[in-house]
């Protein structure tokens, strides 16, 4: 090592061969072993460690002031010497392990030669086993169990290989980005969003100098979900992942965080953006997601995982919840989109290309879109915008629901700019209830009407006992015109037309520009029509026809009347869907 004095004489030479031995500070181990590390004017103290001699790997953001762990504590001496801290740097130094005022960021500290002879104290990481007792196997309690069709996924011996990682099987995204989720096949209620067929819970793995796990799944499939990632590391060297980026804080896919912590033991980096941070640790304060390590991200924020993969992310704002996010990894196009461009597909698939039948996906992504993301059509719209700008060589969509798009990607963005455009198409949906069918004959008369008037007119008749209301609401999503109709049950409207009205009241938004009118048969005083029609009003609905009542059974004379709705009707949704100019 050079002395001060030798430095101080070879200055006035200023090469930059002699420059990178001008100033150098010490770097104190907590083993008490002292380091002396050379300056360079230029590089922050966390590269100065990295690339000295010593090769003192700390941090694992990458010096992007993300982590807190790249911290150090600043001798006394030296306290008043460097300059304050600025906000970022004290934003992460917030989620650092036993910060102290002399911590600082190795990463945030750019070295300068007046620096020389500084002295820095390694500062503890964080533990690597999370406190608390030793890990339960979460197949001990009755509702972690996986039910009998996913056992499989369940499989925990090393010897038996889960059947859903089916590698060989080309269910890789990419030549480094593999399919790990897990398909739902029993789901049927999705918070009263009503599958046919079952679901997924999509996860990805990449595998680079660093490796990553996009997306936990449902807690119910996390045994067989982590046994997954565990084969996929084998032959790394590593024991764990490095990363879990976690996109949406909603169950159906953070839960299986818990699990699998508890079988990294809380060594993997957490990457989300703040408000999932704290939606974590309110949604699992058993499992203290406080004590977890962290990379809190933002839009425009980058993580290499090698020098060619770098993963961007862009947030994503009620899409579907406040903290939603996207991940884009640039180096092969993908964006994971979480709930964005889902389905709730359940198939051994896992490509839109090796479906029978890509109409039926299509079909899903639109009853997803109705029944969860309807009502964020603006925020959706905004999203679209940047990510079509943001992201120029997107080629696959892997959302974390159903299949991922890579031969539909353009079908899939003309629909989500559609349905976020509220594009109408000449349609009709006329929903009822009805008891003694009386308001049904009004409901077929307005139905006739509409169908005769234009035999191009999309007409559903739809029984609100008979459909499901997840069916009914996808089949409004593109109806310009809806007509609602219930009998006066108890002075008021039937329970299941009360649901559908408030289930239309949460997901319809702003500037959906639909039309419509109320009906309905009573005995001797009508108030559901009435109060249908000032929900439809409340909800932005254009009354195009004052409520319709009928006492009883409707006459001979009262269903020309209706009729003569029903072509009215048919009219205004010809005119919608003609009139209509998508600009996005
Ligand atoms: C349980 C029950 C409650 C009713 N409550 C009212 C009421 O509060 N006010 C009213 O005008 N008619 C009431 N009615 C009469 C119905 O509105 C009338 O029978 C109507 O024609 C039924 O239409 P629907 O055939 O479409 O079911 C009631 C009928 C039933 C069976």
């Amino acid at each position: 090592m050079l002395s001060n004095a030798f430095r101080k004489n070879l200055a006035p030479l200023s090469s930059p061969l002699f420059s990178s031995f001008l100033s150098q500070f010490t770097f104190v181990r907590s083993s008490g072993e002292e380091l002396s590390i050379p300056g360079r004017s230029g590089e922050t103290v966390k590269e100065l460690l990295e690339n000295s001699d010593a090769g003192v790997s700390i941090g694992v953001c990458g010096g992007d002031l993300a982590c807190g762990q790249c911290q150090v504590y600043v001798d006394s001496s030296w306290m008043d010497k460097l300059p304050a801290i600025a906000d970022d740097e004290e934003e992460t130094l917030g989620i650092a392990f036993k910060r102290k005022k002399q911590s600082r960021l190795s990463c945030a500290l750019k070295w300068t030669d007046e620096w020389d002879g500084l002295v820095l104290h390694e500062a503890p990481l964080k533990p690597k086993k999370t406190k608390g007792k030793k890990p339960k196997k979460s197949s001990s309690t009755p509702s972690d169990k996986p039910n009998a069709s996913t056992a499989p996924n369940n499989a925990t011996s090393p010897t038996s290989p889960p059947v859903c990682l089916k590698e060989q099987a080309g269910q890789k995204v990419s030549d480094k980005v593999y399919c790990i989720g897990a398909v739902d096949w029993s789901l049927r209620d999705f918070h009263d969003f009503q599958v046919r067929e079952g679901g997924t819970y999509n996860s990805y793995f990449i595998k680079d100098d660093f490796v990553a796990v996009i997306d936990p799944v449902k807690y119910t499939f996390a045994d067989g979900w982590v046994e997954r990632i565990k084969s996929l590391l084998q032959g790394s060297g590593k024991k764990e992942p490095d990363f879990i980026i976690v996109n949406h804080a909603e169950p159906d896919h953070s839960s299986g965080i818990v699990s699998f912590m508890r079988a990294f033991e809380g060594r993997p980096t957490v990457v989300c953006n703040k408000l999932c941070k704290e939606s974590l640790e309110k949604l699992y304060p058993e499992a203290h997601p406080s004590s977890w390590n962290y990379r809190i991200v933002k839009s425009g924020d980058e993580l290499k995982l090698s020098k060619d993969r770098t993963l961007h992310f862009l947030n994503t704002p009620m899409v579907h919840w406040p903290e939603s996010m996207f991940t884009y990894d640039a180096k092969d196009g993908i964006l994971f989109s979480m709930d964005a461009f889902g389905q709730h597909y359940p198939s051994s698939a896992r490509f839109d290309d090796e479906v029978p039948s890509i109409e039926h996906v299509l079909q899903d992504a639109k009853t997803y879109y109705a029944n969860i993301l309807f009502r964020l059509s603006k925020p959706i719209k905004a999203t679209l915008k940047k990510t079509l700008s943001s992201f120029e060589g997107l080629q696959v969509i892997a959302p974390s629901h159903g299949v991922v798009w890579r031969k539909y990607v353009n079908e899939i963005l003309q629909k989500y700019v559609e349905w976020v455009s509220h594009k109408p198409s000449n349609k009709v949906v006329i929903a009822y209830d009805t008891m003694w069918h009386a308001t049904e004959k009004m409901a077929e008369s307005i139905y006739d009407g509409a169908v005769l008037a234009d035999t191009s007119c999309d007409v559903r008749l739809m029984n609100i006992r008979s459909f499901h209301h997840t069916d009914i609401v996808t089949e409004m999503l593109d109806a310009p015109v809806l007509a609602l109709g219930c009998p006066t049950m108890h002075h008021g409207m039937m329970p299941a037309m009360g649901g559908l009205i408030s289930y239309l009241k949460g997901l319809l938004p702003p500037g959906h520009g639909k039309m419509g009118c109320a009906f309905g048969s009573f005995g001797w005083e009508p108030t559901a029509s009435n109060e249908i029609e000032s929900a439809m009003k409340s909800f932005g609905i254009e009354i195009v026809h004052p409520a319709i009542d009928m006492q009883f059974t409707p006459t001979q004379e009262s269903i020309g009347d209706l009729r003569q709705i029903g072509v009215e009707l048919a009219n205004k949704a010809k005119k919608a869907a003609s009139d209509f100019q998508l600009s996005f």
